[in-house]
């Protein structure tokens, strides 16, 4: 039988993103997909937000003033950006494209306004909104992170309503009750969707060739 032919060197990585309403448990879903699947390479976002105690610059955010932010919004670094919560969150473009390009799956964890950009710059991206399974436990797990001040919590907590309004607009949605199944059904996308883009990169050409070949 014929060696298979991948097209890898022209294979794009995936793009996903993943939003929740802030305290759904999106941070604690993705860390832990990334646990059993190194090999996405999660991007690390712009930020005005204040550091939250044992946040590090580069690892969680790259922690910026809001002079900077608009700056490197007005040089076009940003493939999508968008103020959250009063604060302004930005992807860069340079990283996703170079991460992408290599063939690296790249996960973002951005807001759903940030996801509406994405989907218009990239439409082959794969989108999972993050429900929580009640109001009162997103309350209960936005307080007991114990990162926010209660003025925080209060303005997340009103505005998960507006976020949640456009869990539709995602390709997926997942509600993360028990975080083992959550955890599961994220893996189960990631693996499924993984796998597509496999079996669409290959193209089979010298198989083809000789199952189509007279004699
Ligand atoms: N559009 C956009 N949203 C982002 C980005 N980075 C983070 N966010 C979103 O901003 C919101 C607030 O994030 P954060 O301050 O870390 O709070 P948390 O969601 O409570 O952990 C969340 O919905 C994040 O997904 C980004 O680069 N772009
Ligand atoms: N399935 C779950 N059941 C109970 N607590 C959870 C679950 N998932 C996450 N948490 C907790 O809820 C809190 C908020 O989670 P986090 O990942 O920070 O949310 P987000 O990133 O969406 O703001 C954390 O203390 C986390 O440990």
């Amino acid at each position: 039988m014929s060696a298979q032919t991948p097209n890898k060197e022209t294979a794009e990585g995936t793009l996903f993103i993943v939003a929740a309403p802030s305290g759904a448990g999106k941070s604690t879903l993705v860390n832990a997909l990334l646990e059993r699947q190194p090999a996405i390479s999660l991007s690390v976002s712009h930020t005005t937000r204040p550091p939250r105690p044992g946040e590090q610059y580069g690892r969680h955010y790259y922690f910026v003033e809001r002079a900077e932010f608009e700056r490197e919004v007005a040089e076009g670094i940003f493939l999508e950006h968008a103020e959250v919560h009063g604060n302004f969150y930005g992807t860069s473009r340079r990283t996703v494209q170079d991460l992408l390009g290599q063939g690296c799956d790249v996960l973002l964890e951005i807001d759903w306004q940030g996801a509406a950009q994405i989907r218009k710059a990239k439409p082959d991206c794969v989108s999972v909104f993050i429900l929580p399974p009640s109001r009162a436990e997103l309350e209960r797990r936005l307080r007991g992170r114990g990162s926010d001040s209660a003025e925080v919590i209060e303005r997340r907590l009103r505005n998960s309503r507006g976020e949640i309004a456009h869990a539709h607009e995602f390709d997926y949605i997942i509600v993360n009750d028990r975080f083992e199944d959550a955890l599961d059904g994220l893996q189960a996308i990631v693996r499924a969707v993984r796998q597509r883009a496999g079996l669409q990169c290959q193209r089979h050409d010298s198989l083809i060739k000789e199952l189509l070949a007279e004699g």
